[in-house]
């Protein structure tokens, strides 16, 4: 039996992830309740967020699931089975965003008010929901609480990213 309490597997991996539906994502597990996140393509792409309080969770052996809810009302839970490198995320987005995603691509720790100014601006309803598998296509080990990993927006990573990496 593995121990649920044990998340040294998943704490201080920074992965980049492509979704089945296009798009291209990166996460830092910078420790057990933070992630700091970036992306590269999508609706929202460009938008990145850093001291992202998130629930972390181990449900078999090389296998979490990370919640969080976020500033704009977004709520996104993700499976990541590092075993065999699957990946699953479901997005719960606000009609807001799905109306004006452009509003949410920004460093959002500058904007923490404006984002939830909106989020209770609404409208919320009806949610739209993302719920897609994931091809991981980079990891590595970073340990814990580097502020380094993530530290720009995508449009101003090298071309050669992640390979620039290591
Ligand atoms: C809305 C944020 C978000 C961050 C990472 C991810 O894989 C899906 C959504």
């Amino acid at each position: 039996m593995f121990d649920k309490n044990d998340l040294s597997g998943l704490v201080g991996k920074h992965l980049v992830y492509t979704y089945d539906n296009g798009w291209n994502y990166e996460i830092y597990v910078k420790n057990a309740e933070t992630i700091d996140y970036r992306i590269h393509s999508g609706i929202v792409g460009n938008r990145w967020v850093k001291h992202q309080h998130v629930y972390v969770v181990r449900v078999a052996n090389s296998v979490y699931k990370i919640s969080w809810t976020e500033p704009t009302g977004t709520d996104v839970s993700l499976i990541i089975n590092l075993g065999d490198k699957v990946f699953h995320g479901t997005i719960f987005f606000p009609r807001w965003i799905i109306n004006d995603p452009k509003k949410t691509v920004c460093f959002q720790n500058d904007h923490i008010p404006l984002m939830n100014a909106y989020r209770d601006a609404g409208p919320a309803y009806p949610t739209e929901v993302i719920d897609e598998f994931a091809t991981i296509t980079f990891v590595r080990d970073c340990g814990e609480n580097n502020e380094d990993v993530i530290n720009c927006p995508a449009s101003e990573l090298p071309n050669d990213f992640p390979n620039n990496l290591k």
